[in-house]
């Protein structure tokens, strides 16, 4: 008896959006016991932190509520209550499933870049908070299990004289000995007091030479003790970025970031190319789609995804196996509350070639008051081992701080 193969694969199939829905995937069906659960109810706070957090709650039939986040953005909770009817009446135990259907239904509703995937990021977290819940295990165990116990965290520094190079190592000091950190952050586009045009992407000399300080007074000062780094937000010209970075190996910094706009994958490749200080970009590219080309044109030396912004947190694994076929590390940016900040950790702790997860709030003093538990000590996250997430909201501290007009979410 032959195999009939048009039963597997009809090429000529019309490929519909009801292949994602439950009702013609009935293995997703009949679970029974526990596990057959259905979403009931998203609902999105907003808080204003030190960015405007988006915070997500999906409530299921079985009073089991799933907690995520979202990066912020300008209409992410509008499109997520958009995207509610697409996963009410849902299994929250098949992630990949949803996350395909969300991306499928609003392709067809009108697009899927930025915040629409960043908006889909915040429901994908709170599902595996959700998912982790039921099945009675952290989230990393749903992520291929645990590679490492604690995640490190690079501290991102500011100082109100950004731009001179004796206050910049005053604050990399207090942080360090201080604070505990052993990997931190500086900006590097600050202003150098030579530019004549703010619209000029060129660096002349003295701007080099004024950064090259920042850079030399830091890490003579704490290099000792700690891995530093510098963001250029998408500042400068191809030809400046060179030759900043060419300066810059000197001082063996962590990496140096974002030094041109990415977009122009070209010049990406050829300014990482051209120099032995290690680039590192990602945190403005959305999905593996976007992030396959930096890595295959070896236009990146460490990638930056932002978990809750470029898909969620099986996204970031997916990408930190792509970059692993090509001995990139992954340093997850994060501008996140303790919510995504966590998620992100279940996510670094469970790949292997995951270097530190961000933290941008250092001089928020209740950063942390947003949940129940301890999130950050001595520079490091130990991962939770409670189900899910392992963080539970502090419903007074998200009231306290909530953006005007805004609903505080249900009870579980
Ligand atoms: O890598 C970083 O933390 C920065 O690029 C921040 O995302 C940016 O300053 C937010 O406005
Ligand atoms: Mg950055």
């Amino acid at each position: 008896m032959g195999v009939d193969y048009s039963q597997l694969h009809d090429p000529n199939a019309e490929y519909t959006m009801r292949d994602l829905s439950s009702e013609t995937m009935g293995v997703t069906r009949d679970r029974g016991g526990d596990r057959d659960v259905e979403i009931t109810d998203v609902q999105t706070t907003m808080v204003n932190g030190n960015f405007p957090w988006t915070l997500v709650r999906i409530y299921t039939d079985a009073g089991i509520v799933g907690t995520g986040e979202a990066y912020w953005g300008a209409g992410v909770p509008e499109l997520i209550e958009r995207m509610k009817p697409f996963i009410v009446g849902e299994n929250p135990l098949d992630i990949d499933r949803l996350y395909e259907h969300l991306v499928q239904k609003m392709s067809g509703e009108g697009s899927i870049a930025g915040v629409t995937i960043t908006a889909i990021s915040g429901i994908e977290v709170a599902l595996h908070d959700l998912a982790g819940k039921i099945l009675e295990v952290p989230a990393y165990q749903l992520l291929g299990g645990k590679y490492r116990d604690e995640m490190r965290v690079y501290c991102d520094c500011h100082t109100e004289e950004e731009a001179d190079p004796d206050a910049c190592a005053d604050e990399a000091e207090r942080v360090v000995e201080e604070l505990g950190y052993d990997a931190l952050k500086f900006d590097l586009d600050v202003p150098s007091g030579h530019e004549k045009d703010r619209a000029n992407r060129h660096l002349r000399e003295p701007e080099i030479e004024h950064k090259a300080e920042i850079v030399e007074k830091v890490t003579e000062r704490v290099g000792d003790r700690a891995d530093v780094a510098f963001d250029c937000h998408w500042t400068f010209s191809g030809g400046s970025a060179k030759r900043l970075a060419e300066r810059l190996e000197e001082y063996d910094v962590w990496w140096l970031e974002d030094p041109v706009p990415p977009e122009n994958h070209d010049v990406q490749q050829e300014v990482t190319q051209s120099t032995t200080t290690p680039i590192t970009v990602g945190e403005n590219v959305y999905r593996k789609h976007g992030q396959r080309r930096l890595l295959e044109e070896q236009a990146v030396d460490i990638i930056a995804p932002d978990m809750p912004k470029v898909g969620g947190m099986r996204e970031t694994r997916k990408i930190a196996d792509m970059a692993d076929t090509y001995y990139v590390p992954v340093a997850m940016h994060n501008v996140a509350s303790p919510v995504a900040t966590i998620a992100g950790a279940h996510v670094g702790a469970a790949v292997s070639n995951s270097l530190a997860i961000e933290y941008h709030s250092y001089e928020l003093e209740w950063w942390e008051d947003l949940v129940e538990e301890d999130v950050i000590e001595d520079g490091y996250i130990e991962i939770p081992e409670e189900p899910g997430l392992g963080v539970t909201l502090d419903l007074d501290t998200v009231e306290e701080h909530m953006v005007e007009g805004e609903t505080l979410f249900d009870e579980a």
